[in-house]
């Protein structure tokens, strides 16, 4: 079949995540390898409403495989949320002559492109979205995998670990609260990784009294002297945590937000490997005349998915890991 696809357009959109930077050279690189040429639309959706463009050839992406952040920039565009917004885009859409969009991001990007392009098949516009998924919270329904999460874990980590060396020395309490948003994915694979004493997710209802207390004084009665918390955002705050820690066990808890600092660094060879088969199959999605879709990890195989469908699915939460976690545990004569 002939290739009907001439120009598309690249973004990046929502949180940026390490690995971005790879998905987008892989797109490119696909793109020139089909002789598709390639329009690296900047600041995510709102790159789209303004003109906001770069002509990316395939050497402009050199050198941007191991680094962080994304070239393109990230935005969240409140003005492509309406009917008006995206007519602006799809404005620029054909002006520049785009057949396809790739939308690096996350479900909110995937939503937005979903929205672009039925709009655009309205107005008789056969314009094709690819999604390919990069978030750190890993919280993508249709995606084993998101670009991103492996470099963020490793990154938590890296700082967890830090603040043990310091707990452990002055027989502290730390607790630590790391990103996810709604989701608990990276809080629970950090917490198993650092071998917290409790974890709290927004998938397993808190019980404060047998999730921290009761764990921090087995801890304690098994010979510890210093306890590592670690709390998804989406599960509470971590300051309030602290305090609580405070009033019932009367231990001086030093808590710290990791913030931001899980979103930046070098991708890690995963993230980078991930990124490069994704963008690889975007591209081809489209020169296969594949409809609007999303590609996906399932059990390590990239796939492409009907994008209405995808969007529809539900992942389910790794609950086994939990109760690795409280195996692992330190507790007491005997916790059950
Ligand atoms: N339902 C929607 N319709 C149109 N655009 C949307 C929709 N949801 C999100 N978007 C666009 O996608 C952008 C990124 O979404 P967001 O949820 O912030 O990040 P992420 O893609 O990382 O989940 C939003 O700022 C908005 O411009
Ligand atoms: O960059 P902001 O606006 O502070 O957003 C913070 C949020 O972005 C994330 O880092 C990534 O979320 P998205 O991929 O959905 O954008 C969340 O973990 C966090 O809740
Ligand atoms: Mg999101």
């Amino acid at each position: 079949m002939e290739n009907q696809i001439h120009r598309i357009g690249v973004l990046t959109s929502g949180g940026d995540a390490p690995g971005m930077n790879a998905a987008v050279r892989a797109v490119v690189r696909t793109a020139q390898d089909c002789g598709i040429e390639c329009v690296g639309i900047r600041r995510g959706w709102n790159g789209l409403i303004t003109s906001d463009f770069v002509q990316l050839g395939a050497t402009s992406v050199s050198h941007i495989i191991d680094k962080g952040g994304t070239i393109l920039y990230t935005a969240r565009s409140e003005e492509f949320m309406t009917e008006a917004g995206r007519d602006k885009a799809l404005s620029t859409c054909r002006l520049l002559g785009l057949d396809g969009i790739v939308a690096i991001g996350g479900d909110g990007t995937f939503r937005g492109a979903l929205a672009l392009s039925r709009q655009a098949a309205a107005a008789g516009y056969g314009l094709r979205v690819v999604g390919i998924p990069a978030t750190i919270d890993n919280d993508i329904g249709c995606s084993h995998y998101t670009i991103g999460f492996d470099t963020a874990c490793n990154t938590a980590v890296e700082c967890i670990d830090k603040l043990r060396d310091t707990m452990q020395s002055h027989e502290r309490c730390s607790v630590v609260e790391v990103m996810g948003r709604h989701a608990g994915h990276l809080a629970l694979y950090v917490g198993l990784a650092v071998g917290a004493t409790a974890v709290l997710i927004p998938e397993r209802q808190v019980d404060f009294d047998q999730d921290i207390v009761e764990k921090i004084r087995q801890a304690r009665l098994a010979g510890t002297t210093h306890y590592m918390v670690v709390v998804a955002e989406g599960a509470g705050s971590a300051a309030d945590i602290g305090k609580r820690i405070h009033e019932e066990l009367g231990l001086d808890p030093r808590v710290t937000v990791l913030g931001h600092i899980q979103r930046g660094g070098s991708p890690s060879a995963r993230d980078r490997e991930t990124a490069s088969r994704m963008g690889y199959k975007a591209v081809m999605a489209l020169v296969s005349g594949q409809g609007n879709c999303i590609i996906a990890t399932q059990d390590g195989r990239i796939v492409d998915l009907d994008m209405e469908e995808a969007l529809q699915m539900k992942k389910s939460f790794p609950m086994e890991r939990y109760q690795i976690l409280e195996a692992l545990t330190l507790s007491g004569s005997h916790r059950r």
